[in-house]
């Protein structure tokens, strides 16, 4: 079955609580990323699956077996460090097949595991090396074969690229997901890197100071985030947020205001939420040197290189916000407008950080997160 199941899970160091009753099924087979900021429980939470860390309440499920008191060693999972962990005095080989020995798996399986993982991994021609004389996408593959070959159900990683350069974490993803690919573990990825979480994750469970804030596809996280926690974590610059008020089918920001679509008017009125505030991404927030219909008026304070585009920064009504452009000529002091796209923009209840959620006309998930589908802009005109 390879399901991974937290009923109400915590995790406490006396009076510190560092993972808040955690609700969280992962799927047979799936990759799921744990992303989140440092110190958030991630690390806690993959080491609560291995067994490597106690739980303080709550059980954990395995193969719907509760697995709150088995032992580490009993728990059918594989695991891969940050730092790799390989041991110093043994070569390639030694490393990758200790761990079968000691399981006592015949020598022949052993030969034709070794063998199937020497190749996959690329590691032919370096079987006799310690650890010391490897680089260092080589000790990470290494180590990502000492796991793989164990045959696990459970296939945990604790930020195992994050000693790569960029280039070679684009191609020990590429292997990550080969080798999930052959074997279909369910693994547990963690990470703080969102475009790590977005290119291996089936889906991501985002954790803030212990607290799950949002499991879904890396689609619906990106277009769909549930609160304002989420919003900003995803994405590169962060979605801007900004407080709102609602008038008469208009948002409020500031002096200045723009109209609503319908949609969004009756998303609102349906809604509990008494306050709200405005949520835009840079790359959804279109910027004119002209005056457009319905737009917002601001002031460039910088503009940041961002390689394949700009970053525009701007003052709207003592609010910083981000614009993006493909264009390099905005300066400071330049009067700006911005329209947000109507499709693209996201709306919180103010007291409860939550999404209101989206208009059931909005069908974004089968799209890119860069491409929206629908037109609403004609109702303008
Ligand atoms: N043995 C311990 N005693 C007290 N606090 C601890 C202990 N181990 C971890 N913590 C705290 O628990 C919190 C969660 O730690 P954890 O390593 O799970 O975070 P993380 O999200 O994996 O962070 P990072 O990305 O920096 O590794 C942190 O604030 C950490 O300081």
């Amino acid at each position: 079955m390879k399901e991974i199941r937290f009923e109400n899970v915590w995790k406490s160091y006396g009076k510190t609580h560092v993972v808040k009753g955690l609700n969280l099924t992962i799927h047979p087979g799936e990759r799921l990323v744990l992303l989140g900021p440092s110190g958030c429980g991630k690390s806690t939470t993959l080491r609560m699956i291995a067994g490597l860390e106690e739980i303080t309440s709550g059980d954990l499920y395995l193969n719907g077996v509760k697995a709150n008191d088995i032992p580490s060693g009993k728990r059918n999972v594989a695991m891969v460090f940050q730092n790799y962990a390989l041991y110093p005095h043994m070569n390639v080989v030694e490393n990758i097949t200790y761990g079968l020995k000691v399981q006592k798996v015949h020598k022949d399986e052993i030969q034709k595991r070794l063998n199937a993982v020497l190749e996959m991994l690329q590691l032919k021609g370096y079987e006799n090396r310690l650890p010391k004389d490897l680089s260092g996408g080589q000790r990470q593959r290494v180590a990502l074969a000492r796991a793989v070959v164990k045959k696990s159900d459970f296939f945990l990683l604790d930020e195992p690229l994050s000693n790569l350069d960029a280039q070679l974490r684009v191609s020990a993803r590429k292997e990550l997901v080969k080798i999930h690919e052959m074997y279909k573990q369910t693994i547990v990825y963690v990470t703080h890197d969102q475009i790590e979480a977005m290119t291996i994750g089936d889906r991501i469970a985002l954790m803030n100071q212990g607290q799950l804030q949002m499991v879904d596809t890396p689609e619906n996280v990106y277009n769909r985030p549930a609160n304002i926690f989420t919003a900003k974590f995803i994405g590169s610059p962060p979605t801007n947020i900004v407080d709102m008020d609602y008038y008469d089918g208009k948002v409020m920001i500031g002096k200045q205001s723009f109209l609503l679509h319908p949609m969004w008017i009756r998303q609102i009125n349906e809604c509990n939420a008494k306050t709200f505030v405005f949520g835009i991404r840079p790359e959804h927030l279109e910027i004119y040197k002209t005056p457009q219909e319905n737009t917002l008026k601001g002031t460039v304070k910088y503009v940041e290189n961002q390689g394949s585009s700009y970053s525009i920064y701007i003052n709207l009504e003592g609010h910083e916000v981000i614009a993006m452009s493909e264009k390099k000529n905005w300066h400071p002091g330049e009067m700006v407008y911005l329209k947000p796209k109507m499709d693209r923009i996201h709306i919180f209840d103010q007291e409860s950080t939550q999404s209101i959620g989206y208009p059931q006309e909005l069908d974004l998930n089968e799209s890119s997160p860069m491409n929206h589908k629908i037109n609403v802009e004609t109702y303008l005109s």
